[in-house]
């Protein structure tokens, strides 16, 4: 179930590593390849570096087929690269070793929490494996430091889901493992639970102080547990970066339409004066717009939040960024209400949180919709 993790020094090369590296995480020129049924090379992982402090929870975010499991196999020691490195931090003189929590957690279900815990342990390589006082006492400490204690005689199915999150976080760290992989493991529960345990796993990941790499293709879930989250699309990172600034400078296009809710728009520099923000030509027509983060010769998109658009059923006096519309659709989802409306061939998400109250733009309505220039973006158009 657990399989210890083994670092790879060199290319292709797994074994563990005896003398101490860098703490916390460091990859290097990371690239796995398979091949399909048709004998189609894919490039899974392509040339990925990385470095993860210790102590920090990194999520690996994109879509179906990015490469984000094989990333996390790799560090885990399930898959062989086939070039670069991975250097993890573990106790000096140590067998080096992760552990790894999978979907719905994968206990066994006919084992006790104490059973499933101690797992790892009594399942140790020979050499490895420690005597059956020490098991018992590690398994202690492990239900104490995950508040299972009280648990140990139990089996999973007589667990609440955060008491099943605990003992697979146990069962990863039994190896005296500073790193725990996580590969999607709230992906099949439903929803309300789910953000409890994104609650209580983060809580517990910054108690017990271990390094966090966790897949995930729910932004959601990214945005919440990480403390920095990498975007990863066709095997490669294209953003790495803090919860925050990935949401709020995302670097192009994918990013921003993966995490959150955009509205695109192909953009061209337009001249302006020096005084003046920075004016783009957009379906819509000039759009001034605070941050530019792409180059000169970039295809340009301007990227702005749903939610950072208003809407009114009257013409406002003076605003930047203001166009007419119409209103194609409204949905009212509890805090906010999700309009769409069409600006000539344009058609805008806009997300009222019901602060201006227009309960009155229903289906064909006149509105007037527009954005301020900060809670827009220039990026590279990479889609
Ligand atoms: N054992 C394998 N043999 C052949 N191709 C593989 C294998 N494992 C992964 N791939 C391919 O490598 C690419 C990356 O797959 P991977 O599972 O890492 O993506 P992912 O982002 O984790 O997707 P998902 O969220 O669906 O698991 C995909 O094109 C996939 O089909």
């Amino acid at each position: 179930m657990i399989r210890p993790g083994r670092v790879v020094q060199d290319s292709g090369t797994p074994s563990a590593v005896e003398t101490e590296p860098a703490d916390g995480i460091e990859i290097t020129g990371l690239t796995k390849r398979f091949r399909d049924d048709r004998g189609v090379q894919v490039v899974a992982v392509d040339n990925v570096s990385l470095r993860v402090p210790a102590g920090e929870f990194l999520v690996l975010l994109g879509p179906s087929g990015c490469g984000k499991t094989t990333l996390l196999r790799c560090l885990a020691g399930l898959e062989t690269p086939d070039a670069g490195t991975i250097r993890l931090a573990g106790r000096t003189g140590q067998r080096r070793q992760v552990g790894m929590v999978f979907q719905n957690y994968a206990l066994w279900p006919h084992m006790t929490v104490e059973e499933n815990v101690g797992y790892p342990l009594r399942n140790a390589p020979r050499s490895e494996r420690l005597g059956k006082t020490e098991i018992r006492q590690r398994i202690q400490e492990l239900l104490t430091l995950t508040r299972l204690a009280g648990q140990a005689t139990r089996k999973p199915s007589q667990l609440s889901g955060g008491q099943q999150q605990r003992v697979a976080l146990a069962r990863a760290m039994a190896s005296g493992s500073d790193v725990v992989l996580f590969d999607e493991p709230l992906s099949n529960i439903d929803a309300k639970v789910r953000e409890a345990l994104r609650l209580e796993l983060r809580t517990m990941q910054r108690r017990l102080g271990f390094t966090a790499v966790y897949v995930t293709h729910d932004q959601t879930e990214a945005l919440e547990l990480a403390d920095r989250i990498a975007v990863i699309r066709d095997g490669r990172i294209v953003q790495l970066g803090r919860s925050d600034e990935i949401y709020s400078e995302p670097a192009t296009r994918y990013v921003a339409d993966f995490v959150g809710t955009s509205n695109l728009l192909a953009a061209k520099r337009l001249p302006v004066d020096e005084a003046q923000l920075p004016l783009f030509g957009t379906e819509l027509g000039p759009l001034a717009v605070s941050k530019v983060q792409a180059d000169g010769d970039d295809r340009l998109v301007v990227a702005s939040r749903a939610h950072s658009w208003w809407i009114r059923a009257a013409e406002p006096e003076s605003a930047p960024n203001c166009w007419r519309g119409e209103v194609v659709s409204s949905a009212y989802l509890g805090w906010y209400t999700e309009f769409v409306v069409r600006v000539g061939s344009v058609s805008l998400r806009i997300w009222d949180d019901h602060a201006s109250s227009p309960r009155d733009l229903r289906e064909g309505a006149v509105a007037w919709v527009g954005v301020s220039p900060e809670n827009c973006v220039v990026v590279r158009d990479d889609g």
